[in-house]
């Protein structure tokens, strides 16, 4: 059904009849992991790393994090297998419920803050210069080398041949950097002789990087993040800014974004191809959208999406769409339920009219 590796897949009919006839349109899913999304391939580093440091006697007390969700899932659940105590700052009512009850279970100290990511971002920064606990946001560059694998999987996955283009979700933006770090590794290595371009794709409702991007790199501002489907990156200050910035220019790369509309309707293109989505990727399929109907893709460009998480962690915007219950949104892709009575006609009545085209 989806060739390739169990994690890095060739989504056939995703890219044939949703994307112009593309041929080579493949899916890196990180989201297939211990805690659901890719924050578990840097977290493991980071946290075997204050293991290592507790052992040694450092005066860790515990580890901190700011997060929209998926950092602190990692996180919690790394130090609860260590015996480490875990912190968490999540802003108030902005993380799916599937988010929230990862720490709560995992035993962390969970601080539901009354601000959104970038202000629990700010206050942690404070608390750890403080006191002794040790910050796991993506600034920390431990989190980067676990989270640059991602991208020497993938040229191994191709064997050894490099993809045309990478589009990667981006919020905080230490992952497009990570990404590029992967990549560049292996061509230092000399295990391969390029690097792929690198998109990043931002939701236009925490779009601090598009901005600046369209500035051609001359205005940085950062933005009041408002609320997206897309939440584990509704970000407007992101903390690993430059590094992005570095990762696009070294790589050729482009910034696109995508409505909430957009990244909605991708997602749900998406999971009509049995993808299940986040919304995050809807993000990425939306940029890669744009710029297949701009010219910059070609169909034969061999393009991998990054799906950043599960999409079991963010049902409650799947049900929303299903049920077309968000405001001024088309929800042109949903597919709700149909409430029949239970008895033979009434059904076949239903399924005759379904199945026409196909009986
Ligand atoms: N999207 C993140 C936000 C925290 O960013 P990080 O880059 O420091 O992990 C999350 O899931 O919390």
């Amino acid at each position: 059904m989806f060739e390739g590796n169990s994690n890095c897949f060739w989504a056939k009919r995703l890219g044939l009849e949703y994307f112009g006839g593309m041929n080579e349109l493949w899916v890196k899913h990180c989201g297939i992991s211990h805690t659901g999304s890719f924050k578990d391939l840097g977290m493991t580093v980071l946290v075997s790393q204050v293991n290592r440091l507790r052992r040694l006697k450092r005066p860790i007390a515990g580890v901190g994090c700011a997060s929209t969700g998926d950092t602190s899932a990692a996180l919690s659940a790394y130090c609860a297998a260590a015996g480490i105590p875990s912190i968490v700052f999540l802003p108030a009512d902005r993380i799916s419920i599937a988010q929230l009850v990862q720490p709560i279970a995992n035993g962390a100290t969970v601080l539901s803050l009354d601000t959104d990511f970038d202000g629990c971002m700010r206050l942690i920064r404070e608390v750890t210069a403080e006191l002794p606990i040790y910050l796991a946001n993506s600034l920390n560059s431990l989190r980067l080398e676990g989270q640059k694998t991602a991208a020497i999987e993938i040229v191994q996955q191709f064997d050894w041949q490099v993809p045309d283009w990478v589009i990667i979700p981006g919020g905080n933006l230490g992952n497009i950097y990570a990404f590029y770090k992967g990549f560049e590794l292996c061509r230092e290595l000399g295990l391969v002789d390029k690097v792929p371009r690198l998109v990043c794709a931002q939701a236009a409702n925490a779009n601090p990087l598009y901005l600046y991007y369209k500035s051609e790199w001359k205005d940085f501002k950062p933005v009041i993040a408002s609320q997206t489907f897309a939440s584990a990156i509704q970000i407007g200050d992101p903390v690993s800014i430059d590094r992005a910035v570095h990762a696009l220019k070294a790589t050729n790369g482009i910034v696109e974004e995508a409505t909430e509309e957009e990244l909605m309707n991708a997602t749900a293109q998406a999971d009509q191809t049995g993808m299940f989505a986040c919304p995050h990727t809807g993000v990425a399929l939306t940029a890669l959208k744009k710029l297949r109907d701009q010219g910059v893709i070609n169909k034969n460009d061999r393009t991998v999406v990054v799906s950043t998480a599960h999409g079991l962690k963010f049902t409650q915007s799947k049900v929303d769409y299903h049920s077309r219950e968000i405001q001024n949104m088309l929800c042109q892709y949903a597919n709700p339920p149909v409430n029949v009575k239970a008895d033979f006609g009434s059904v076949m009545d239903v399924l005759k009219k379904k199945l026409s085209r196909n009986i």
